[in-house]
Parts: C-alpha cells; structure tokens; sequence
C-alpha cells in the first residue's frame, strides 16, 4: 500500500482481508491514515468488474483456492509460493496436500523481474518469488549460465530480518525469544530449496542442488545471502565480476557494488534495490558473492509492483524510484 499508493496508474478499488473485514485500513495499519482507500471487506463482498488486476498476499496453501475464484480477465500478481514452483509432485512434497488450481499453473509466470521481463509483460498470472530466492537467484543465475561456477558447489548462509516472517503471531518471532540472538532454522530442509534449485536448474540446464540454510536477525527488514561458489576451469573473481556487471546492465534495480564496498542490508532497506558484491575467497578455485534485499520491498512487495509495471508496458522504476532509508 505505501508503494501503490503512489503509483500514478493504480487506483485502489478493494481491499480484502479474513480477520480484519469490516475495519478501516488506518486501524489495522496506522502509519496509512492518509490515505483515502476503501474499508476491509471479505472476497465475497468485491464487485469484480471494479477490478481489473489483483496483488495477491495470501499465506501459502490459501492463495491458489483464492485466486482459482477470480474472473479470468482479471491478472494476478501473487507473493504466496503456491504458483512458483511448476512441478505439481515438488509442490505436494514441499508444501503439502495437493495443488487447489494446478490448470492455473502452467500459464503462471516466476516473477524474478529480471529474468523473466517478456513473459512477465505478457502474462495474466505472475508468481512473485520468495524472498530469500530473490537475492539468491540474482546472485548466481548469470554465473550458472555462464557457466562460471559449478552448479553441484554451492552452499548459502542466509541471514533475514523478522518481518520475513509475516505480521501473525508466532512464538519464535516474539521480540523476547528473537531479540537478542541469532540462530539458523529450516537447516537443511527450508521450502525455499525447490525454488531456488529450479531457477538454476533451467539455468544450467541440469538439475543442481544447493546447501541453504537461512537464520533469523533480530532486525525489521532485510536479508543478506552469502553463497560460496567454485570456480570452474581458468575462471575468475574478476570474470564473475564482469558477468553480474553485464547482466545487470539494463536492469535499473540490482547494482554489483564497487570493488571494496561490502553488500549490507542497511545499503537497501526500503529500497527495490539488490546489492551484489563479488570477493575472491584465499582458497583458490573458490568465490564469495554476497547479495542484500530489503525483503518486505524488492523480497516481495516491490518486485509486486516492479511486475505491475511491466504487465501494463509501463517504466519499471514506476513508484519504486525511493532511495534507500540510511541509516
Ligand atoms: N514478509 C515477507 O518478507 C514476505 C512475504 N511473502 C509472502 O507474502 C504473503 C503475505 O505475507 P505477509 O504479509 O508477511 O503475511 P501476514 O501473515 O502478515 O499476512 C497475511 C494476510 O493474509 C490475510 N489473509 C489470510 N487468509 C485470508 C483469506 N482467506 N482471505 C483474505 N485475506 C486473508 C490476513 O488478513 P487478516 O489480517 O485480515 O486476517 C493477513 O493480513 C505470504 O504468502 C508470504 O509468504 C513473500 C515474500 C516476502
Ligand atoms: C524470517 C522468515 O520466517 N522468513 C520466511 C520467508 C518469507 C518469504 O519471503 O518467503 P515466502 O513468500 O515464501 O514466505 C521463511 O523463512 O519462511
């Protein structure tokens, strides 16, 4: 809402929630007092021909029902995972339960902005990628598809802030349980394994398989990854360099930092942008690419609207042109 509210080609028609319904959106979110925007309703209560596309922020596992209901004329920008992954199997292992909508899924479009910018543009239905795949994927795809790397050495220590974690109430995000500690979880088995695998499977044009694991900042926003990669052949720090550098030419949010700066999540945080740095590790054959997204903007909402954008033939940058909040 504080990006689409300044969006000169949106005009807020409805706005749904569950528990919510029948209150005002300055009550639920008061810093959005000034807007002048409809009350909370239920799906039932929207008078569809008002609307003409959906941004859809429904937990995983309800969305696809949800979206399933929606007149087809109607697009979908999605931030749930229920349409990101395009195997129905891999879905059921990772998400449980089958599919709500799977004659949905095959026009469904992964909405890594950059990689998928003309079948976003065309698309009716974009799944907007998980936060932690976001400053993955942007990260390593060009190094997978140069060939820079190797697809089965790759190992990620990711880092996000609590917001990552939805505004419900969850013990483990308590401000006392999470504010003054670090810790890993999903060692091993989060769900945004088959996400990240699959982008860089296609990429490799094999299947490829990475060590994840993600840990809670006792920060709002913002997510850090650091992947450690091997190098193949003569390939160096410098080559990995100049691949991100070409990739990202005309892609006005993500910015491989100047050689010294070091990535950090306080360098985007209410940003669209995507910070990637590239470093030599002192063993040889190997590199370190750190890579930081704010994860509520460029993580989800922002790259929302980035796809909004390209949907509707518009400048990418449309309302996401804010610097960085510092410090
Ligand atoms: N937080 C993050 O960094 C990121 C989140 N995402 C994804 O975005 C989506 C939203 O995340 P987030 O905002 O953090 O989650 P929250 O848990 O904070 O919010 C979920 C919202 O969904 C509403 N809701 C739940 N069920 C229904 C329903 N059946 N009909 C209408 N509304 C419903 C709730 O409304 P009410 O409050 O009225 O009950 C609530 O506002 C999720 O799929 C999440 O995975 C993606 C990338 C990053
Ligand atoms: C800190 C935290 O809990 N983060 C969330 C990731 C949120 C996200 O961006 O991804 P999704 O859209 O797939 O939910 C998690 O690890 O599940």
């Amino acid at each position: 809402m504080r990006l689409a509210a300044r969006h000169p080609n949106i005009k807020i028609t409805a706005l749904i929630a569950k528990g919510h319904a029948g209150q005002m959106l300055a009550q639920v979110f008061p810093h959005l007092s000034s807007l002048d925007v409809p009350s909370l309703v239920t799906s039932d209560e929207v008078d569809w021909d008002e609307v003409d596309v959906a941004f859809c922020g429904l937990p995983h596992g309800t969305a696809h029902a949800e979206i399933a209901k929606l007149p087809s004329r109607v697009k979908v920008i999605d931030m749930s995972a229920d349409f990101r992954l395009r195997d129905l199997g891999t879905y059921a292992e990772w998400y449980g339960g089958d599919h709500g909508a799977p004659e949905l899924l095959e026009g469904a479009v992964y909405g890594l902005t950059e990689l998928y910018r003309d079948q976003i543009a065309s698309a009716r239905l974009v799944a907007c990628p998980g936060c932690y795949p976001t400053a993955v994927l942007l990260a390593l795809l060009p190094l997978v598809k140069d060939e820079l790397i190797l697809p089965e050495d790759i190992i990620i220590d990711a880092k996000s802030g609590v917001s990552g974690a939805g505004r419900s109430l969850k013990q483990n995000i308590l401000f006392s349980e999470a504010g003054e500690g670090l810790s890993p979880y999903g060692i091993g088995s989060h769900r945004h394994v088959p996400e990240i695998e699959q982008e860089l499977g296609e990429a490799a044009g094999q299947p490829v398989i990475v060590n994840f694991t993600p840990h809670l900042v006792p920060m709002t926003r913002g997510e850090l990854c650091t992947s450690y990669v091997r190098l193949t052949g003569k390939t160096t720090v410098a080559d990995l360099r100049a691949a991100l550098t070409s990739g990202y030419a005309d892609s006005p949010f993500v910015r491989v930092v100047e050689e010294g700066v070091i990535p950090a999540t306080q360098h985007v945080r209410g940003s669209n942008y995507c910070h990637i740095g590239v470093f030599a590790d002192r063993i040889p054959g190997r590199g370190i690419v750190v890579s930081a997204i704010d994860n509520l903007v460029k993580g989800s909402a922002g790259q929302a609207l980035q796809n909004f954008n390209l949907m509707h033939g518009l400048d990418e940058t449309t309302a996401l042109e804010q610097l960085p909040l510092f410090p």
